[in-house]
């Protein structure tokens, strides 16, 4: 009698600690009606043990991907082996709403599971156990920290001034944009911006109003760009440009559209009306060319050219008079 006794108060602890555990569980059977639900599932789902019992799991969570868990749970059912679900790969099983303070960034609740076969006394699987783990925690930090990084990278990459590449980085797409050249052979152009004068803005008007004139610049670079194209600012009021696929002919007609467009758009500094000007050098990639620097080179050739012969104008490198860097081009 004593034993029987003891039995019984083991049972009752065991269902107090099934009912108040901080992980979901759930049986359903080879149908995948539910058996058993415990405190963590009624709490989080708002639904009894009753209201559940027997139901059809997938027609009471329409949003769980019926064919996924099946295919999950199904190996388990013929096999007897394990089955795990982790949130990277989907991020609840249940969806079910977060209210954790620390993390109420999350809407929903990050789940990972365990989903494992319960046999009968004859060996015989008959049902299914599913653990619900609620990991939202370490899936939110985690995220916050993947977010983290790719900004992190981003600023890497980026002039803080203007928000377009700044210097390392657009050299780098410049190396990338010359090797594929270099093996499917297509032509590319390449713009060097320099403001003109630019001293003189910051004499005359101060630093903050010389900074407020490159960014309104690098906004007109930005504006006029196709997607493909690239710019970058390249030293203290100078820019450069990748003109993706686009023979000097297209980069003439941006380069011109871009200067006519800087020249009658006067930068605004809290009362003080700016006129600024650019200067402009395109070169076009060219077969036999051995670097980028060789290219680099020639579009600031270019550029050197507009700046003597007045500034606010655009200079071809094919159009110039001699060509050092690349002896070779007719
Ligand atoms: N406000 C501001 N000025 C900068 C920045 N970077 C460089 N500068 C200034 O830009 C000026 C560039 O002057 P220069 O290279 O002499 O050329 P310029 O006056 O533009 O004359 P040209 O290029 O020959 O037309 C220098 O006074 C630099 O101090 C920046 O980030 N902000």
């Amino acid at each position: 009698m004593a034993d029987v006794q003891v039995d019984v108060s083991e049972i009752h602890w065991l269902m107090e600690m099934f009912q108040t555990v901080d992980v979901g569980l759930v049986v359903v059977n080879c149908d995948y009606r539910i058996q058993v639900w415990n405190g963590f599932m009624e709490s989080h789902s708002g639904l009894s043990p009753r209201q559940v019992r027997e139901r059809y799991l997938f027609d009471l969570f329409p949003e769980i991907d019926e064919d996924w868990l099946r295919r999950k749970c199904d190996p388990v059912l013929l096999l007897k082996n394990r089955a795990f679900t982790i949130w990277e790969q989907r991020p609840y099983i249940f969806k079910f709403r977060n209210y954790r303070p620390i993390t109420g960034s999350a809407e929903f609740m990050y789940q990972n599971s365990t989903i494992f076969p319960l046999s009968n006394t004859r060996g015989e699987v008959t049902h299914l156990c599913l653990i619900i783990y609620d990991v939202t925690d370490v899936a939110v930090s985690r995220l916050e920290l993947e977010s983290m990084n790719h900004r992190l990278h981003q600023l890497s990459k980026t002039d803080f001034l203007t928000q377009l590449h700044n210097r390392g980085s657009w050299e780098n797409t410049l190396v990338q944009e010359y090797k594929r050249i270099q093996r499917y052979q297509h032509v590319s152009s390449l713009l060097m911006i320099d403001i003109d004068h630019f001293k003189r803005v910051n004499d005359d008007y101060g630093h903050a109003a010389g900074d407020e004139v490159i960014r309104e610049i690098a906004t007109l670079v930005k504006k006029n760009l196709r997607e493909t194209d690239i710019a970058g600012r390249y030293g203290g009021e100078e820019f450069a440009v990748l003109l993706v696929d686009t023979p000097e002919a297209q980069a003439l007609y941006f380069a011109e559209r871009l200067r006519k467009l800087v020249d009658k758009t006067p930068v605004t500094y809290q009362d003080t009306v700016i006129q600024c000007s650019v200067s402009i050098g395109v070169a076009e990639s060219w077969p036999q060319m051995e670097n980028h620097r060789q290219w680099l080179e020639r579009a600031d050739k270019a550029l050197y050219l507009s700046k003597a012969n007045g500034r606010n104008q655009v200079t071809l490198a094919s159009q110039m008079p001699v060509e050092p860097v690349a002896p070779g081009i007719s």
